[in-house]
């Protein structure tokens, strides 16, 4: 019988078995390789975002804030050398707020950092050197305290990228920070010294930095080198420049976006060891204690006691330069930050308020502008959408925030 193409012979049942069992380890070793194709393709993507189409929900970012805490350790070291300088090399920006010496060296050293650990992100800073380009004494006034500040500890001093190479690479360096911001990347927001004036008086000041990626707030940190040590000791109501008679001052704080915001003794080799903190839980809000500036033209101490006189708070409140505010309620030290606007055109600045508000949304609070908006760090160098802040305890913060706009009349 002539047979058809497509017509085979029954197979013998050894071939039978032999093709099915041939197909069976083709199949399997197939899906074997896809599951580990997939399986790596995941784990990679969690190291390399832009491989996934989806974000990954779990990203660290405890590199990011190790750096950013060590880099403020170091430019603390600056700044308490020159705080107990007389002369601090005072002068007078455009808008005739002041700048020292300080403030321009914690700026070098803190990019400098930041270029040496993350090269490709961009740094929103408040100071820019044009004024020290012209002013060749004082240049190299800052070059001579810049250069010879070092971390104790060499390793953790390297990690930094060691000291600065020149005084012209300084100069350099501080224009770093002239990023103009925006909704998209990662961008640092730094304030070498926030609070100069509180600095210049011998008051508090803060060292303060943060990174936003996209626009939202992931990291922050806060060295204040005049903070007590200790969380509990008494802040004095009129200077805020107290002296804790047990653990001394000097504090550092920080936070990552989801897990909780810590402080720890300021050193001057490696990190010491940090603890959580937390705001104070506050059973009415008549019991909450204010914190505002003292610089009254920085913010309307007028309204801030309306405000606190409608909510029947009768505790004087706590008078503090620089985000050391946000620092104090996050960790108890007061419950209650108001940033009432002196001028209507006003638009504050980034780097005075990235990492402080971070570190108390991790502490249990909630932070918005006088309107109850969340503070948009995405609009640029200021936050160009928001009028004033408003922190207080998460479940008080609607109370506050009524009170605020029966006061300012919004
Ligand atoms: N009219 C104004 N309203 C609000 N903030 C102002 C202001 N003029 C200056 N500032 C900011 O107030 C910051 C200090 O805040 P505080 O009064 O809480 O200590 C200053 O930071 P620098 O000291 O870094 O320049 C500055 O950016
Ligand atoms: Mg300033
Ligand atoms: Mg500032
Ligand atoms: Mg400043």
């Amino acid at each position: 019988m002539k047979l058809s193409s497509t017509h085979r012979p029954d197979p013998s049942p050894r071939s039978y078995l032999l093709r099915v069992l041939s197909r069976f380890v083709v199949c399997s070793t197939l899906i074997l390789v896809v599951s580990v194709a997939l399986k790596s393709r995941s784990r990679l993507s969690l190291l390399l975002p832009h491989l996934s189409s989806n974000p990954p929900t779990i990203m660290s970012y405890q590199q990011e804030r190790y750096i950013a805490e060590l880099a403020v350790q170091r430019a603390c070291l600056l700044t308490q050398k020159v705080f107990f300088e007389k002369a601090k090399g005072t002068v007078s920006k455009d808008d005739k707020s002041p700048v020292t010496i300080g403030d321009f060296g914690a700026q070098a050293l803190i990019i400098s950092a930041i270029r040496k650990n993350f090269p490709n992100d961009e740094i929103v800073a408040e100071e820019e050197a044009s004024s020290l380009r012209e002013d060749k004494d004082l240049s190299a006034e800052i070059w001579r305290l810049v250069k010879d500040i070092k971390l104790d500890d060499a390793e953790s001093d390297n990690i930094l990228g060691g000291p600065l190479t020149s005084e012209q690479s300084m100069l350099d360096i501080i224009d770093n920070g002239n990023s103009v911001g925006g909704p998209k990347g990662r961008i640092w927001a730094l304030d070498p010294i926030d609070g100069t004036k509180g600095f210049l008086r011998g008051g508090q000041y803060a060292v303060c930095l943060g990174l936003m990626v996209d626009g939202d707030v992931k990291v922050g940190a806060i060295g204040t080198p005049n903070l007590p040590v200790d969380d509990a000791a008494p802040i004095d109501a009129s200077t805020g420049a107290q002296q804790s008679a047990t653990a001394g001052n000097g504090v550092l704080f920080s936070a990552i976006l989801g897990e909780g915001a810590t402080s720890r003794p300021l050193a001057s080799g490696t990190l010491a060891a940090s603890k959580p903190i937390s705001m104070r839980p506050v059973a009415k809000i008549s019991d909450a204690v204010f914190c505002e500036g003292v610089e009254a033209a920085h913010s309307a101490q007028g309204d801030n006691a309306a405000v606190a006189q409608l909510l029947g708070i009768t505790a004087p409140s706590v008078r503090l330069d620089s985000q050391a505010k946000y620092c104090s309620i996050a960790r108890g030290a007061g419950d209650v930050y108001l940033r009432l606007p002196v001028k209507k055109d006003y638009q504050e600045k980034i780097w005075d308020h990235a990492a402080g508000d971070l570190i108390v949304r991790e502490a249990g609070g909630q932070v918005t502008d006088i309107y109850g908006n969340r503070l948009d760090f995405s609009k640029g160098r200021t936050l160009a959408v928001n009028k004033g802040v408003v922190a207080a305890p998460k479940a008080h913060q609607d109370q506050v925030i009524d009170a605020v706009k029966t006061v300012l009349k919004l």
